[in-house]
């Protein structure tokens, strides 16, 4: 199985190096457009192939999209990243072009594959992709729910102190910090609901937490995020790739569920071979409705803002 990840910087050479670490896939391609940079990071990553012990194969290219030809998932991680202070939303006017070209020169050398969009404000960079390619929405994923969703368990099992692998909480709504909605009434400890381990304070602080956790590290590292990011994805490239048909809160075109329509936004999927194989449409309370509808309502408004890019 061929995976091409665009955008050979932080997250898309961490992805990478998930990906062949965990033997995800067989072969790996990074393509950046700066000159070199996705071929060094591709031999690097092959180089800790004798000492890890994977054998996918992982090569690089300076924006030669036939090397790219016929990948059965492709991933968009080109563009900027945040710096301290800034929102991800205000990375729109660069975003946007590059998203755009990308998600067809990919679709041109793999006119079948799952595109998953990374680059940020990512539920607007799905919607675009998909928009501008026409593609089946099964085979549009934006990756951020898993990312917060493992975010919001780290959070929970330090205010439990118990460990994030006994934790099940998902992340749902968009992938902003005002639009995330951290679904503390379903978070469990091995079943258990978290309510039963923390007063409503600690959780509230949690939810709070989660909502900024790209924030949090941008300030802390001058930069977003990488590590978490990047496995993040490989996760959801597992899921595809290996049809595991696992329940991941992705960014998906909607039409309908959650009271939603023409927008791509944040709920529970499963996912497997085919992309997105189903929207899990679960019972929320009144307030998760109202958070949904809100959230919502914020990403439209970012969407608006891509009708130049669009037209
Ligand atoms: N959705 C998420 O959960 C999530 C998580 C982390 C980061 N992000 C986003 O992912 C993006 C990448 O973050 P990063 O930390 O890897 O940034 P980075 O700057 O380290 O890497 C981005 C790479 O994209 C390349 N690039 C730019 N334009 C390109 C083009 N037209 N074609 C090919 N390559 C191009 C750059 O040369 C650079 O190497 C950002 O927009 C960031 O906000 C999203
Ligand atoms: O925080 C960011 O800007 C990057 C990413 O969306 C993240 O959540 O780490």
């Amino acid at each position: 199985m061929k995976v091409t990840i665009v955008g050979a910087g932080n997250v898309g050479a961490t992805c990478a190096d998930v990906i062949a670490y965990r033997g995800i896939a067989s072969e790996v391609v990074l393509l950046d457009i700066r000159e070199g940079f996705a071929e060094g990071k591709a031999m690097d990553i092959s180089q800790c192939a004798t000492n890890t012990g994977f054998n996918t194969k992982v090569s690089g290219s300076t924006n030669d999209y036939a090397k790219t030809a016929n990948s059965d998932v492709v991933v968009i991680t080109s563009g900027i990243p945040r710096k301290p202070g800034m929102t991800r939303e205000e990375l729109i006017g660069i975003n946007a072009g590059i998203v755009k070209s990308v998600a067809e020169n990919v679709l041109a050398h793999s006119p079948n594959c799952i595109v998953v969009v990374v680059s940020n404000p990512m539920d607007t960079m799905t919607y675009l992709a998909l928009k501008a390619t026409g593609l089946p929405k099964n085979r549009i994923i934006g990756m951020g729910g898993a990312l917060d969703s493992s975010r919001f368990r780290y959070y929970l099992s330090k205010a439990l102190d118990v460990p994030s692998n006994d934790i099940s909480a998902m992340v749902i709504g968009g992938h902003g910090d005002t639009t995330m909605i951290p679904l503390t009434r379903l978070a469990s400890y091995n079943g258990i609901p978290v309510s039963q381990f923390a007063s409503q304070e600690v959780l509230d602080k949690v939810a709070a937490d989660t909502m900024v956790g790209g924030a949090t590290l941008t300030g802390l590292l001058g930069t977003s995020a990488w590590y978490a990011p990047g496995a993040s994805v490989a996760y959801l490239v597992d899921s595809i790739l290996n049809d595991q048909k696992k329940m991941i809160a992705c960014s998906v075109f909607l039409e309908g569920e959650y009271g939603q329509n023409d927008i791509c936004i944040g709920v529970p999927c499963i996912i497997g071979k085919n992309g997105v194989e189903e929207i899990i449409d679960i019972n929320l309370n009144e307030s998760e409705k109202a958070a949904f509808a809100k959230s919502a309502e914020a990403v439209r408004g970012m969407n608006a803002d891509l009708k130049s890019v669009l037209a």
